[in-house]
This record gives C-alpha cells, structure tokens and sequence, in this order.
C-alpha cells in the first residue's frame, strides 16, 4: 500500500484524531543534536493538550534516559523519564532481565555515558571508558582478553579508538559465551545540513574482524518493540510510529503492527519513500513541525 502524504489541515486533523498514542524516533524527527526541528515544539505541547500519550523512542545510546529528560526540559519540551526509551535502557534491560547476565562478570563498553549510566542502573559494572590511548605495533601486546569480561556492548562512540575495538575484538573472540550486543546498527546519523557515519558503520568493523553477529537492540529490532510494548501495553489499532528512517523506525512501527508516520526532515527522502522496495509508512510529512498549525486553529476558535 503506497504511503499517503499528508498536507492538508483535514488530513492532519484526521491523523490526530485517529490515534491516541504516539511513539516518537529523535534525531532526524524532534532535533538534529541539540537542535529542535522548527515548530516541534508546539507539534508536542498540542498533542499533550489533546490528551495523547507521548512516548519517545531512540536508537541513540549515547544519554541516559534521565540526561535526554533534562535535554527535553532544556529545550522546553514535557517528557517524563518513564516517557523515553532508549536503545541503552533496552540493551540494560535486556542484559538483566532476559539474559541474566551474571553479577560476576562486565561490560567492556564500546558507546557513551548513556550505556554505562543505564547498565549501573540494573547492576552491571562496565570498563573500556578509558582505553583511549594511542596504540603502536610494540605495544600492541598489552591488549589482552579479559576473563571478566561476559559482555562486549556496541554503541555510538565518538572517542572511539583502535585500542577499543581491539580489547572489544579479544574478548569477543577468546572469552568463551561473551555476548556481543549493539545498542543498534543505524548507518548514518542525521546531522541536519549533512548526515555523518552512524553507529552501524563503526560497528561493521568490529564484525569484519570477529566474523561474528552481534544481537541488536534498537529499532526494528524485537528487544526494543518488547521494551515499548511491555511498558506501555500497547494498542496497535490506535497507536502511530513518527520516523525518518525507513530501515528502522517505519520497519519497528510496521513489526509492532503500528500505523507509521515519516518525516522528511531526517534520513528519508520523498524518492526513497516512492521506492515500492522500501518499507512502506503509512503516511508522510515534510515535517512534525507542520502538526503545529493544528495549535494555531484551537487557540483561533477558542
Ligand atoms: O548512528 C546512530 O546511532 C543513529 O543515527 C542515531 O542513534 C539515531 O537516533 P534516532 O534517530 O533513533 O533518535
Ligand atoms: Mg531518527
């Protein structure tokens, strides 16, 4: 079913109304860094007035949840913590309700604050923070697997180094039943005027050399939709997936059975949506900012 592009005020109207929650991707929808998308804020502060239930959803684990609630506030947006769910706070999830990982063994953390903050949260200690320093061929030996290590956990690391992805490779390959978990495997990373090498792109390296799979968390993937769903007891029928990533976002609302929504202003492009090969939303937007003259009408007829 081709996507429907929604431009009208009726269609707006009719999109609002016709569901009562909607999950919300970040980067490329809400901002690009810390930058709010034009008129996105009104978009939110409309929808909340209207009664619906908000629920933001990203791949970045590079912030904790209680650090992207006080970016929302920062930006002046309502978003409770229990409100955002990241691709860390299901990888930390998952590690301790599902995979039980054991009190004995950590983390070798290749990501941001964001993963190490939430894996402290459910228990789980983590090293490789500070394995930034430069390595050369004589000291090349001193990286060696470590016992401990029952997990390596990917994520995006703009400080990533070689010496992180060789302690992440060693314990990968030598440690018998490591995991290798990515947060997610998103390749590029909407910057606004440019899109930059996302976390899957530094990922793919860690794969060439291990030849192993990682388990990803993030959207489409199940241990984010189970994450989302189990907290919020979903009602498909009557909830709407905002993305802009086509290979994620629009995929997760799709497996979720979720109506869809794609914005312009991230990752997709008109011509990728009209791509028939593409994961089809159920409609698109230039952008969520254009909800906002749905405000303007209330605050006229009030
Ligand atoms: O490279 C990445 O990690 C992603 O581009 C980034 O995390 C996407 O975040 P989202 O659009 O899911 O908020
Ligand atoms: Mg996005």
């Amino acid at each position: 079913m081709p996507a429907q592009k929604l431009s009208a005020r009726d269609d707006l109207e009719a999109l609002v109304a016709r569901y009562d929650t909607f999950l919300f991707d970040c980067d490329g929808v809400i901002w690009h860094g810390s930058t709010l998308v034009p008129h996105v804020q009104a978009t939110l502060a409309m929808l909340r007035q209207r009664g619906k239930r908000l629920v933001f959803v990203t791949n970045n684990s590079a912030t904790s949840r209680k650090d992207y609630a006080k970016k929302f506030a920062a930006l002046g947006i309502d978003a409770a913590v229990d409100e955002i769910f990241s691709s860390a706070y299901a990888t930390a999830a998952y590690l301790a309700e599902v995979a039980r990982f054991p009190s004995d063994k950590v983390a070798y953390v290749i990501g941001g604050s964001g993963i190490r903050s939430e894996l402290r949260d459910v228990g789980i200690a983590t090293i490789g923070e500070d394995d930034t320093t430069p390595v050369s061929l004589p000291t090349l030996a001193e990286i060696e697997p470590n016992p401990a290590v029952g997990a390596v956990v990917f994520g995006i690391d703009y400080d990533i180094t070689y010496r992180k992805l060789a302690n992440a490779h060693l314990n990968i390959v030598h440690n018998p039943g490591c995991l290798f978990i990515a947060t997610n495997d998103d390749r590029t990373l909407p910057g606004g005027k440019y899109v930059y090498p996302g976390t899957g792109a530094m990922l793919s390296s860690l794969v060439h050399s291990t030849q192993r799979t990682p388990l990803v968390m993030g959207k489409p993937n199940k241990p984010m939709l189970d994450c989302v769903m189990q907290n919020y007891h979903l009602d498909p029928a009557t909830t709407c997936m905002v993305g802009d990533r086509l290979d994620t976002d629009i995929l997760f609302g799709i497996n979720g059975g979720l109506a869809t929504l794609c914005v312009l202003t991230g990752v997709a492009s008109e011509a990728d949506i009209l791509d028939p090969a593409a994961p089809q939303p159920t409609y698109y937007i230039d952008s969520l900012g254009d909800l906002a003259t749905l405000a303007e009408s209330e605050s006229e007829s009030a």
